[in-house]
């Protein structure tokens, strides 16, 4: 049986890691590491790797068909289950083909949130995009936006930038692709999201081209950590929204049961387990609620 250290390790996120397979194969693994205020949690979050992977297994899976408005995106999803996945990650670690990542966080927004809404305080648009007045936090947009960003290094936050920007980095063809693809994703997500009693207020994708030069999505999809989701029941702009996978955490983390001052640049203390189990709930209820699967998934 293969195990991790056969794999050369070549990347780590906050709460992912990426290894090399073979020249043109990866292996991208989901921790059950949270990140809150941008402090990685020391407590981890049982099964949340597990739930995010086979939300997005069932996002490739939904956008690698066609439907009846747009084409099947193309995806670097190889596999989920394979011999060459360790049983110490199987169930949170997918098999992805090896892309040349495009260096562009590309984020869609159909709501005004996080950065977002500083942006649109600041100058009344967005990554360049003018916005109508009197938005405010949580608004939904009179249309998603294309709002991309340029990848922080660990612990900064991405810079939001115009798409003017992104054609200057990576051609003006390549930039229209970009924003046509992540509009499209975020608009059969959404709809998707909303049959299923949530609101997809913003997500963000990653692409990357192929050997043959195709446009690829690649990274994790559509899942709560690369999103906002918020529950339908209980929108109401004008403040902001419960996170639906975090908002536990950051409950407890900004009560004074926590002892912890968000501000002060300390880590946070370690999570309660009624906070830690509720939340794996959330994870849970997350992926039964949009993809109307049981959980856990039959092997
Ligand atoms: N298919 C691909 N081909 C080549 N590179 C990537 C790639 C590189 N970086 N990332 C982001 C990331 C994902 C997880 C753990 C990390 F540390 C970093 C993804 C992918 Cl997904």
């Amino acid at each position: 049986m293969v195990s991790l250290s056969s794999y050369r390790h070549l990347a780590s996120g906050k709460v992912r890691d990426l290894y090399e397979v073979d020249d043109e194969t990866l292996l991208l693994v989901a921790s059950d590491r949270i990140s809150a205020f941008d402090h990685v949690l020391s407590t981890p979050i049982p099964d949340k790797g597990r739930v995010l992977t086979a939300m997005s297994v069932f996002w490739f899976e939904l956008l690698g068909g066609a439907d009846v408005a747009s084409p099947p995106v193309a995806h670097h999803l190889v596999a989920a289950r394979d011999e060459r996945i360790p049983e110490e990650v199987r169930g949170r670690a997918l098999l992805v083909r090896r892309l040349e990542m495009i260096p562009v966080e590309c984020v869609a927004r159909g709501y005004l949130a996080g950065s977002g809404t500083t942006d649109y305080r600041r100058d009344g648009a967005v990554c360049g995009v003018p916005l109508p007045d009197g938005l405010t936090e949580a608004s939904m947009l009179p249309s998603p936006i294309f709002t991309p960003a340029t990848k922080a290094a660990q612990g900064e936050h991405d810079e939001n930038v115009s798409f003017e920007v992104v054609a200057e980095t990576v051609g003006r063809e390549l930039a229209g692709a970009l924003r046509d693809q992540t509009l499209a994703i975020y608009a059969r997500g959404s709809a998707y999201a909303a049959s299923r009693g949530l609101i997809l207020a913003d997500t963000k994708l990653e692409f990357g081209l192929s050997p043959e030069g195709a446009l690829v999505l690649g990274d994790e999809v559509l899942t709560p950590d690369s999103s906002r989701f918020w529950p339908a029941e209980g929108y109401a702009p004008g403040s902001v929204q419960p996170s639906f996978d975090k908002q536990y955490v950051r409950e407890w983390l900004t009560s004074p049961a926590s002892g912890w001052d968000r501000h002060s640049g300390e880590a946070p203390p370690p999570l309660p387990d009624d906070v830690i189990m509720a939340t794996r709930e959330r994870y849970i209820e997350a992926y039964t609620r949009l993809t109307g699967r049981e959980w856990p998934p039959a092997v």
